[in-house]
């Protein structure tokens, strides 16, 4: 008998199981293959800080029981300086999070499958997509096929739809730790925050956070993209791990610090501009095109919002009486992309490239600029707004957008 169903869903992060809780709501056929074990789910792929902010939650309608801690204040670090916003958010348990979005799949009508790794796509004689291999030679059918695999991508590799470039991957590492003086007198208090800091000697061409999880604890990381940026500003040799140990061991904050154990998570995911992401009966969501904000790394509330606007995609096609599943068809995702999940994506990667090519003296500056400007400043250029973009920046700057123009001009 042939295995066949309405949705086959490859990944159970975020953006897959919130694409099957949508899909299985609307009384759709949908299985999800995920290649972890459920035993130890999540176990490789418990890699985010989690960081997010009440929309996501109310949106998404996630609980409270998953939540760590809830934070007011969004910081930003400069080597010298910081600069505080209200923001309230929520510092999620990833893990639970996880497990969360399939159990609540699954009494919705989703199946799961776990030890169940995808490898590539079963096409049909006329080259599309009607399924996939997974463990080997194990196959299943679907009308429409959805990757949600995150960076790693085979199907939508194998049917050319993204090309995840290496030079654009950010690589992170983070520690839980206990013991953090969260309200350290040289620093911002961060008992009721999440902290990004912007300095080189820390994170080369990329930045570090803190996020608060309750009393003395706290999510401590790292992240940077190996690229030109990085390389002009790192040491020979230091790999991330050594970078976050450095920052551990010479930040006052950390002085009685420990790592929590086996609280070691790390990850990756690519900053750049999407291009293609569905084709005939096929769509990719979540990390799978690069969506992630590439400023401050969100990605959790872009790629369920990725998921819910495929299931909407799907949905609208199976309605229709011609159930018509081509690119043409399906091409609906991409315009609720663009709207919903990441509009201006080309002026924010712009803002992203501009603020890492800076010096650390900029950043100081750029910490009091903030505190000179309206509260939503920074939020609005960081929607890709041109005339927020323009406030953040000075005619001393121009040294520095030269650089930044000879480089889009060489890429
Ligand atoms: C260090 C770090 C910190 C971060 N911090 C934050 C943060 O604070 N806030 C925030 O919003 N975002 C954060 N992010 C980003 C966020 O975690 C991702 O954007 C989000 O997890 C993407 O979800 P996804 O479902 O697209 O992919 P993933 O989370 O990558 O999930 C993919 C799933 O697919 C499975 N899989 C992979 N290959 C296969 C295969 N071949 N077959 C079957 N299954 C497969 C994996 O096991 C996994 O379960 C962080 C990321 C990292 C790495």
């Amino acid at each position: 008998m042939v295995d066949r169903y309405d949705v086959v869903i490859a990944g159970a992060g975020p953006a897959g199981a919130q694409c099957a809780r949508d899909l299985a709501t609307r009384g759709y056929d949908v299985v999800v293959l995920e290649t972890e074990p459920e035993d130890e789910f999540p176990r490789q792929s418990n890699k985010s800080t989690a960081g997010t902010f009440p929309s996501m939650m109310s949106s998404f309608g996630i609980p409270d029981d998953v939540v760590m801690s809830y934070t007011d204040d969004v910081v930003l670090e400069s080597p010298n300086s910081h600069y505080k916003s209200y923001q309230p958010g929520a510092v999620l348990e990833f893990a639970e999070f996880k497990r969360f979005l399939v159990a609540d799949g699954r009494e919705n009508g989703a199946e799961y499958r776990f030890d169940s790794r995808v490898s590539r796509p079963i096409l049909d004689e006329d080259g599309v997509i009607e399924g996939v291999r997974y463990n080997g030679d194990e196959e299943v059918y679907a009308e429409v096929v959805v990757d949600a695999t995150g960076p790693a991508a085979p199907i939508a590799s194998a049917l050319d739809v993204v090309d995840l470039e290496r030079e654009n991957q950010a690589i992170g590492i983070e520690y839980e730790m206990e013991g953090v003086e969260m309200n350290h007198p040289e620093y911002a208090d961060l008992r009721r925050a999440m902290m990004l800091r912007l300095d080189h000697d820390i994170a080369p061409g990329g930045y570090s956070w803190i996020f608060a999880t309750g009393g003395d604890t706290a999510k401590v990381g790292i992240c940077y993209i190996q690229n030109d940026r990085h390389r002009e500003f790192a040491q020979e040799g230091q790999t991330v791990d050594g970078y976050l140990d450095a920052w551990v061991d010479r930040d006052p904050r950390f002085a009685d610090a420990e790592v929590i154990d086996g609280k070691v998570h790390r990850g990756s995911a690519h900053i750049q501009m999407p291009d293609e992401m569905h084709t005939d009966r096929f769509l990719a969501i979540g990390d799978t095109v690069p969506s992630i904000d590439p400023l401050w790394g969100e990605g959790i509330h872009k790629g369920m919002k990725s998921a819910r606007a495929a299931a909407a995609t799907v949905d609208r096609c199976l309605t229709d009486s011609k159930r018509r599943l081509d690119a043409e068809s399906l091409a609906v995702y991409e315009r609720l992309w663009h709207r919903d999940v990441a509009p201006r994506m080309k002026s924010r990667l712009m803002l992203t490239r501009l603020l890492y090519l800076a010096p650390n003296e900029r950043y100081d500056r750029f910490m009091r600029d903030l505190r000179k400007t309206e509260e939503n400043t920074l939020e609005k250029a960081n929607q890709g707004e041109k005339g927020a973009m323009a406030k953040l920046l000075h005619l001393d700057d121009i040294p520095l957008l030269a650089k930044f123009a000879r480089e889009q001009l060489g890429s």
